[in-house]
């Protein structure tokens, strides 16, 4: 079978060490209705909101009243050589800060909690949507996009509810109550002290601007070499096998180069940010030294004040160097929220008819009748297919590469939907069947069956997740699965590693088999395996199917004809349509092109 249900996704690329500005972030569409979706998210946490943002102000204004206190302390204590003044002064400066850096850590605490607890729900209703998605959906969108939904968007949103709004809020009040602060102050030191910003401004803003295209870059590079790595661990079986590491190493050491030359690029250019404000902001508090010291000689004003400017004057430049770069990671949680949202509101291609009917038992009679499909509009890749399969048949499937075999399978399991025609299980149209109990009541075993990392036990329970240990044991004998189980090193519980590393390729089968006799569907469909196994192996899985389809309707993808000749029905498949069917002696008296098929095969 070429496409399965569970499609393996890729990691795209993570945003790697935390990078002070961003690739320039989407832009959203609708910021304002993304915006309430994520509100309706936070607001069950309305009581940590509104402390936070009690906290927020809090912290805010005690971080203005330091500078203030420093220039008291120095008026009113120091120059008058108050000794004890300045001591007190000095410990109620020192409870200023404590209380500021408490009432941050509250505020910042609460922050990460409530949106840790936002995220996860957001998590687990994306991923409930995933669930519901029809293959359609999956073969739309590249699974690397899909995976990148939960981990970069997600994680930017995550970033931004914890620290950027709040840093935001702070930013904005610390700027104004300083502004205030220094204006009541002295205005002329004020209006000083306001002299630089334009130029920091525009400064931040010159080089943000280049620094995003090379960190745009940096990000793309990253992608290809995740990517890369991604690709030689899962393909490291035929890289060695055509020893083709030589040349996965060079392939490697180009796109390795390309990132290190963009990293490099990026993070030099944002390192020049900082400095290059430190400069400008000193020159501004030479500037309100200069100042203040001619005005100081002409007393206008005290050495205190001047302290206070000091200190007020650093407080200023570091949100407006921020402001950029949070109000960038904003725009990219929001862009990144309503990728989000976009999924969380796809429209399941397919979904229960109003009416559908609940299933627990198949008879198995199942009809193809006039049945037209394509993946793609205007591509047709099964052309009036029509063929009836009476309850516990055995059916086989044959036809070359990509003639269509597991695309009819795909239909009845109703991973798609027909766009002509009519297929029926037990007189009934397939889509007046609940989705979920039509899946439960046909079993799959596959050639290369997916086993996840656990038991072997686990592995097989999967089939029926409320069997007991002897009703696993029992299956795992009829599927003749517990011969080799029982010479594992720990028998049933063994540990498989994920995918099933550990183990044959017959062996997989024949778990695979057991599981599906657990489940206990009444159809069944059989995805022939390809690949040698060993005759005893064989025998045992043979073993397995027949008492696995056993009175069932069951439908085998075939490879090899010998397995087939017993079949009930062969239905042969060429280019999207049934070109003959019939018994093995039937097809071979045809003369057609079973008859050709095989004589091709047994003269290999
Ligand atoms: N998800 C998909 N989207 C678009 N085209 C697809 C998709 N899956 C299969 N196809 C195309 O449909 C055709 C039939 O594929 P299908 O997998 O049914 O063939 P098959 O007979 O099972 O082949 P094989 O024996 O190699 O597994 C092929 O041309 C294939 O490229």
């Amino acid at each position: 079978m070429s496409s399965q249900p569970n499609q393996i996704v890729k990691i795209q690329q993570t945003t790697g060490p935390k990078a002070r500005i961003h690739p320039k972030a989407a832009k959203t569409r609708n910021p304002k209705r993304t915006l309430r979706r994520i509100w309706r998210y936070m607001e069950q946490h309305k009581a940590g909101l509104v402390l936070s943002s009690i906290f927020v102000v809090i912290s805010s204004l005690l971080s203005l009243l330091g500078p203030y206190f420093i220039g008291v302390i120095i008026d009113h204590f120091i120059i008058p050589k108050d000794l004890d003044g300045t001591i007190r002064m000095c410990g109620l400066l020192l409870g200023i800060y404590f209380a500021t850096s408490v009432f941050t850590w509250l505020q910042a605490y609460i922050m990460v909690n409530l949106s840790v607890k936002t995220i996860g729900t957001l998590r687990e209703d994306l991923f409930k949507k995933l669930q519901t998605l029809s293959l359609q959906f999956f073969d739309r969108n590249k699974d690397g996009e899909l995976m990148s939904r939960f981990t970069n968007d997600i994680e930017n949103l995550n970033q931004a509810l914890s620290q950027s709004v709040i840093q935001i809020i702070s930013s904005i009040l610390t700027v104004t109550g300083v502004t205030i602060a220094m204006f009541s102050l002295n205005w002329v030191l004020a209006i000083v002290s306001c002299l630089t910003i334009p130029l920091m401004l525009y400064v931040t803003k010159k080089i943000v601007t280049a620094s995003r295209e090379n960190f745009a870059k940096r990000q793309k590079d990253v992608g290809e070499v995740n990517g890369f790595i991604e690709e030689a661990i899962s393909g490291s079986e035929v890289i060695s096998l055509f020893g083709k590491e030589e040349k996965s190493y060079s392939q490697f050491h180009e796109v390795n180069e390309r990132l290190r030359n963009s990293a490099m690029r990026a993070d030099m250019f944002s390192g020049f940010l900082g400095p290059t404000n430190n400069f400008i902001s000193n020159i501004g508090l030479g500037l309100v030294i200069g100042v203040g010291a001619i005005m100081a000689l002409n007393g206008h004003v005290t050495i205190g004040v001047i302290a206070s400017f000091i200190t007020y004057s650093r407080q200023f430049s570091r949100p407006i160097n921020q402001m950029s770069t949070l109000l960038n990671s904003i725009q990219a949680a929001l862009a990144g929220a309503e990728r989000v949202f976009e999924t969380m509101d796809e429209v399941p291609d397919l979904q229960d008819r109003k009416n559908a009917v609940s299933v627990t038992h198949f008879k198995g009679d199942i009809e193809f009748s006039n049945v037209h499909f394509s993946y793609e509009p205007n591509k047709p890749i099964l052309k009036n297919i029509h063929f009836h399969a009476d309850a516990g048949n055995m059916i086989a499937l044959v036809g070359p590469t990509g003639s269509g075999k597991t695309t009819i399978i795909n239909l009845l399991l109703r991973f798609y939907d027909i766009q002509a025609g009519e297929i029926k299980i037990d007189g009934e149209n397939l889509k007046n069947y609940r989705i979920r109990d039509l899946r439960r009541r046909i079993g799959i075993v596959l050639q290369d069956p997916y086993l996840f990392s656990g038991t072997i036990m686990e592995n097989i329970r999967y089939g029926r997740l409320d069997a007991t240990d002897e009703e696993v044991i029992s299956a795992a004998k009829t599927a003749s699965a517990h011969q080799f189980i029982k010479y594992m090193p720990k028998q049933y519980q063994t540990e498989i590693t994920a995918g099933g590393a550990n183990l044959s390729q017959g062996q997989k089968q024949l778990l695979s088999i057991a599981r599906a006799i657990l489940a206990d569907a009444d159809i069944l469909i059989l995805d022939e395996a390809t690949s040698n196994i060993d005759t005893r192996t064989e025998v045992q899985i043979q073993k397995g199917l027949s008492n696995l389809t056993k009175g069932k309707t069951s439908f085998v993808i075939a490879h090899r004809l010998k397995t087939i000749e017993k079949a009930d029905k062969i239905i042969v498949i060429k280019d999207g349509e049934i070109i003959e069917q019939g018994t093995h002696h039937e097809l071979l008296n045809e003369r057609g092109f079973y008859q050709s098929l095989h004589v091709k095969q047994f003269e290999i």
